[in-house]
């Protein structure tokens, strides 16, 4: 029976880390780190996660507010939105939520935001200088999956891991970061054109799911003893609910726990060490911002 990698003890632990970090920075007498969120229209889901952001900051002494605009808003103005935001210099760190309504280009406003306050690790620049191992604002989700088996000392020297999905921001920035030199993992990553699947992930020793197809992955695709995963998140229907529906993964988590080693439950894994990483990334835009460069 698999170990639990509970996010939820695990992100309080990297907020009161990233807690510190503010502290001692406005100790120093620098002004707390300013994160600004960009939000367009009124989706439910997009609504709650900017909602639990903002708590965390305000907890970790980060200065974040929202900025929220109604669906119809042009592209012309959003990115105007993200030009003020660029040249405000008390702003260290930007964050335009997705997904953007269906007549905004996401990569036009992305590519728009500054690459020195882009916490979300999305713009081009970030992720080049990932991929080539140097320094970077790091996409939350994946960093939050490294740090979460960094502390709970999983080794991952040498292993296999196998991604599904190959996401700009979960799958192919994870391949980068797996790969590099304080990791050393073997990534295969696999997409809903990979033929014969459950041959590669049965290979796994790190097998990570990020397709946002709820319980897809299941027992018999899964190596015994493999640390797994969790990236999805998928509203399924049950009348049981007050809501009417539950969050399901995209692993069969009661199939798939009696199998591995280590498991991400959701709710309660991978989402809350996003919402924690974006923390630590505010911080190291605030010390690039006054020329402290990031540790
Ligand atoms: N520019 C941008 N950056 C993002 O990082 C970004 C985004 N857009 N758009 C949407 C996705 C999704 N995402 C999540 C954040 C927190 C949880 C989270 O806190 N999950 C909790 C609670 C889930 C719940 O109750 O709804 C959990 O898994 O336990 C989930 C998902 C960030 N995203």
């Amino acid at each position: 029976m698999a170990q639990i990698l509970n996010g939820k003890e695990l992100a309080q632990s990297v907020r009161n880390d990233v807690a510190a970090e503010v502290q001692a920075w406005t100790d120093s007498g620098q002004r707390p780190p300013c994160l600004r969120v960009v939000l367009i229209g009124s989706n439910p889901a997009s609504e709650a996660y900017v909602r639990g952001k903002e708590k965390d900051a305000r907890e970790a002494g980060i200065d974040s507010e929202t900025l929220r605009f109604d669906d119809d808003i042009s592209e012309a103005d959003l990115l105007g939105v993200v030009d003020r935001l660029n040249t405000d210099p008390s702003v260290d760190g930007i964050l335009v939520q997705l997904p953007l309504p269906d007549h905004i280009d996401d990569r036009s406003v992305i590519d728009a935001i500054d690459p020195e306050k882009d916490v979300d690790g999305f713009h081009p620049e970030n992720l080049g200088r990932l991929l080539i191992g140097a320094p970077s604002f790091i996409p939350a989700t994946p960093f939050g999956i490294v740090e979460m088996l960094k502390r709970s000392k999983i080794e991952t020297e040498g292993m296999r891991a196998v991604i599904v999905g190959r996401s700009n921001i979960v799958g192919k920035p994870l391949a980068a970061l797996l790969m590099q030199r304080d990791i050393n993992a073997t990534v295969t990553v696999c997409h809903s054109r990979t033929r014969n699947l459950a041959a590669h992930t049965r290979e796994a020793d790190l097998l990570v799911a990020a397709v946002g197809r709820a319980n897809f992955i299941t027992a018999d695709m899964v190596k015994e003893g493999a640390v797994v995963v969790d990236v999805g998140i998928n509203r399924v229907d049950d009348e049981s609910r007050d809501k009417g529906y539950r969050l399901a993964g995209d692993i069969d988590f009661e199939g798939v726990r009696e199998k591995a080693s280590w498991i991400t439950p959701v709710p309660g894994g991978v989402g809350l060490m996003t919402r924690a990483m974006l923390l630590k990334n505010t911080m190291n835009a605030a010390r690039r911002h006054a020329d402290v460069v990031a540790p």
